[in-house]
């Protein structure tokens, strides 16, 4: 059995995102693990994740960045708390705002790694650094600041 991913954790009622809800049949189901002090996603994108043919769409290489660094947010809270990711309270993250340089055509058909460290945590914020990488070369790098949600998030 492999070990759980941090999407694992996420409750059914946020279980239904494009990039990392397990219950999105059409999403990208991401799965989101720790190597050492780095979160690591490995994902290959599909011929419908194409830009101009061989290479990559960079809203997916977005996606990616994103969901990846919002569950590496969720999970370096529990880190720093030295609780696991299934005990109460439950962190939930979501983006407050997602930067991507695109440094390289991503080439499609191969596996890509997306690489995750946390930079900070300040309060109810959690800003993660992340690179995407193909065939060992990185060719997109992020920034996420994930925000903390609140009770009755959504509601207007
Ligand atoms: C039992 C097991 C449990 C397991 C655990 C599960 C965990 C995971 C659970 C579920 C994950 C599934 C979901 C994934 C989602 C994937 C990613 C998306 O697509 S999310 C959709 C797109 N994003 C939005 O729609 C947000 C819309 N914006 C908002 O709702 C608000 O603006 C929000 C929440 C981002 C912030 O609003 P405020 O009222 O809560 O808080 P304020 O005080 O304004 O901000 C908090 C801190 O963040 C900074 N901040 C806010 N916006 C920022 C920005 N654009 N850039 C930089 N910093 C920003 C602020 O300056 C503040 O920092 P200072 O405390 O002052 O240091």
């Amino acid at each position: 059995m492999p070990e759980p991913a941090f999407q694992d954790y996420y409750p059914e009622n946020v279980s239904h995102c494009y990039g990392c809800g397990s219950l999105n049949a059409l999403g990208l189901r991401i799965r989101t693990r720790w190597e050492g002090d780095e979160s690591v996603t490995r994902f290959t994108p599909r011929p419908e994740h194409t830009a101009i043919p061989g290479f990559v769409y960079g809203g997916l290489l977005a996606s990616l960045v994103d969901c990846h660094s919002t569950g590496t947010a969720a999970a370096a809270m529990y880190r720093q708390e030295g609780r696991a990711m299934d005990t109460l309270p439950a962190y939930r993250f979501v983006t407050a705002s997602l930067h991507v340089d695109y440094l390289a055509p991503t080439p499609l058909g191969v596996e890509l790694e997306v690489r995750g460290r946390v930079k900070r945590i300040e309060g109810r914020k959690v800003v993660v650094e992340a690179t995407v990488s193909a065939l060992g070369k990185v060719t997109a790098r992020g920034e996420v600041v994930a925000a903390q949600m609140r009770e009755g998030f959504g509601q207007v």
